[in-house]
C-alpha cells in the first residue's frame, strides 16, 4: 500500500463546502457505492440535510460486466425518495473514464425522471472516454493509467462514529 500525499480529510471539507454551494431547494444527495455512499452519508450529517440521503449503485448498467460480472452490488441501489422532480446531486470518491456515472445515471432513470443531475467527487484523475464532468472536485490529480486511487473508510479511528477517510494508490 502506497501512502498518498494526498489529503482526503483536507479535501472532504471542500468537498462540504463546495456541495453547500450546489445544493439548491429540493435538492438530494446520492452517493454512487461504495466510496461516494460513504461520503454522501457524512455529507448528509454535517451538511444536517432532514431526511436521507440515496445510494445508487452502477452494477446493472456497468458496460464492463462481462469482464466485472454482474455481483451483489445492485442490491445496493436505495432511494428512500421520490426521485421525479428532484434536483439529484450525485456523490463520488474518484471520478476517471466517466462509464460509472454513466451507469449510474442510467440507473437513476430507471427510478423516475429528475429535475436535474449534478455530480461532485472528491478527486477527479482525468482520463475520461465519456463527456462527463463534474460540477465540483475538490481536486485533480494525474495518476498513471497503470494506478488505482482508492478512498478507504476506517471506522470509529478518531473521528468519533463518522469514520476517517485517506487514500491508497496502487500499481506502477
Ligand atoms: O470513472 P470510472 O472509470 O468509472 O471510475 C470511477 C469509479 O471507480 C470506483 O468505483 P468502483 O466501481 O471501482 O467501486 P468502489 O467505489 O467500490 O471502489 C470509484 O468509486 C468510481 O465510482
Ligand atoms: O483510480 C481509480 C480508477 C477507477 N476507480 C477508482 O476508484 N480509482
Amino acid at each position: 500500500m502506497t501512502t498518498l500525499l494526498l489529503d482526503a480529510e483536507a479535501l472532504y471539507a471542500d468537498l462540504v463546502r463546495g456541495v453547500q454551494r450546489l445544493m439548491q431547494p429540493d435538492a438530494a444527495l446520492v452517493g454512487i457505492w461504495s466510496g461516494g455512499a460513504w461520503l454522501a452519508e457524512r455529507l448528509q450529517q454535517d451538511l444536517k440535510i432532514p431526511g436521507q440521503h440515496g445510494v445508487i449503485s452502477s452494477a446493472l448498467h456497468r458496460d464492463d460486466f462481462g469482464s466485472k460480472g454482474m455481483n451483489a452490488s445492485a442490491d445496493h441501489t436505495k432511494l428512500p425518495f421520490d426521485i421525479n422532480g428532484r434536483h439529484i446531486l450525485l456523490i463520488d470518491d474518484v471520478l476517471y473514464t466517466g462509464r460509472t456515472t454513466r451507469a449510474v445515471i442510467n440507473e437513476l432513470f430507471d427510478f423516475g425522471r429528475p429535475a436535474s443531475v449534478t455530480l461532485a467527487v472528491l478527486v477527479d484523475r482525468g482520463g475520461r472516454e465519456l463527456p462527463i464532468e463534474p460540477a465540483f472536485s475538490a481536486a485533480r490529480v494525474a495518476v498513471s493509467p497503470s494506478q488505482r486511487l482508492s478512498l478507504i473508510k476506517r471506522d470509529g479511528e478518531g473521528d468519533g462514529e463518522r469514520g476517517r477517510f485517506s487514500f491508497d494508490l496502487r500499481g506502477d
